[in-house]
């Protein structure tokens, strides 16, 4: 049997009649079967109406999307918006409960751009509202871009963290060019999150669950959209993929995936 991978989604209103829909990119259907290989199950952004225990029982693997719309700040204590910022709360309403069962249930995770933002917000943490306000801060926003070369293609660097889980799939590399397409960040970094990778203005580029039996990895940028040509892209899937794997036949984490805490090690 094939795993069953959730996609999670976003309310959208498009198409002829003006109606509702819940929709993730193409790319996240794309890179379950082609290189997870498991069987897309995409989520609704159905709000309250959400049954998470069912969900995570019947999932094999979770792969929370990026999408437009910002996490509502009202879910991590943040001022209100300013005026016009997508928000999405029906999502949020999903998102956020899942994320915190998938990982308590031992699901592996992959958690992407605005699925990343929700990660951290969903153990504790809080966001950065737009980067670009911030002093100091790297361009990161080309999710606007008319050209989708410059808004799909790489944007700046990230450093790994040595001894963390892209550091070992990167193949030993210390550094990776990554896509950007957002304006928020992390700001307060949830207390169960290792960093995995920084860009080089400070900003958390990626994360790693700590304490959790399997593979729940968050990346701020996009590698469902070059995982043809990218290795490091790839080799998250095909992680993801195998983790997903080793949990449905009962087993641990495989050796090669499971990475020793750079928190926990610094506290020693
Ligand atoms: N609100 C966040 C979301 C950024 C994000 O996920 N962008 C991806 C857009 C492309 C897609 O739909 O996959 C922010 O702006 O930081």
């Amino acid at each position: 049997m094939k795993p069953l991978i959730g996609i999670t989604t976003c309310r959208k209103t498009f198409g002829p009649f003006d109606i509702g829909n819940h929709a993730a990119s193409d790319t996240y259907v794309t890179v379950t079967d082609r290189v997870v290989l498991g069987v897309p199950v995409l989520i609704p952004a159905n709000g309250e109406a959400v049954d998470v225990e069912t969900l995570v029982s019947r999932l094999d693997g979770l792969i929370l999307t990026g999408s437009q719309s910002n996490v509502s700040p009202c879910r991590y204590g943040g001022d209100p918006h300013l005026a016009g910022t997508p928000e999405d709360q029906m999502r949020d309403a999903v998102t956020l409960p899942l994320a915190r069962a998938a990982i308590a249930a031992g699901l592996p995770v992959v958690a992407i751009c605005r699925g990343f933002q929700e990660l951290n917000v969903a153990l504790g943490g809080s966001l950065h509202q737009r980067l670009q306000d911030l002093p100091g801060r790297l361009h990161h926003s080309n999710q606007d871009h008319p050209d989708v070369a410059i808004r799909q293609g790489k944007a700046h660097d990230v450093d790994l963290t040595e001894g963390g889980l892209l550091h070992r799939l990167s193949g030993g590399g210390r550094r990776a060019r990554v896509n950007s397409l957002h304006n928020q960040g992390i700001d307060r970094l949830a207390a169960s999150l290792d960093i995995e990778a920084l860009a080089p203005d400070g900003v958390v580029e990626a994360v790693r669950v700590m304490a959790t039996p399997g593979l729940a990895i968050g990346v701020q940028w996009h590698p469902e959209y070059d995982f043809e040509t990218d290795p490091l892209s790839r080799a998250i899937f095909v992680a993801f993929g195998r983790a997903v794997r080793s949990r449905m036949r009962g087993d641990m984490l495989p050796d090669d995936l499971r990475v020793r805490s750079v928190r926990a090690s610094a506290a020693e």
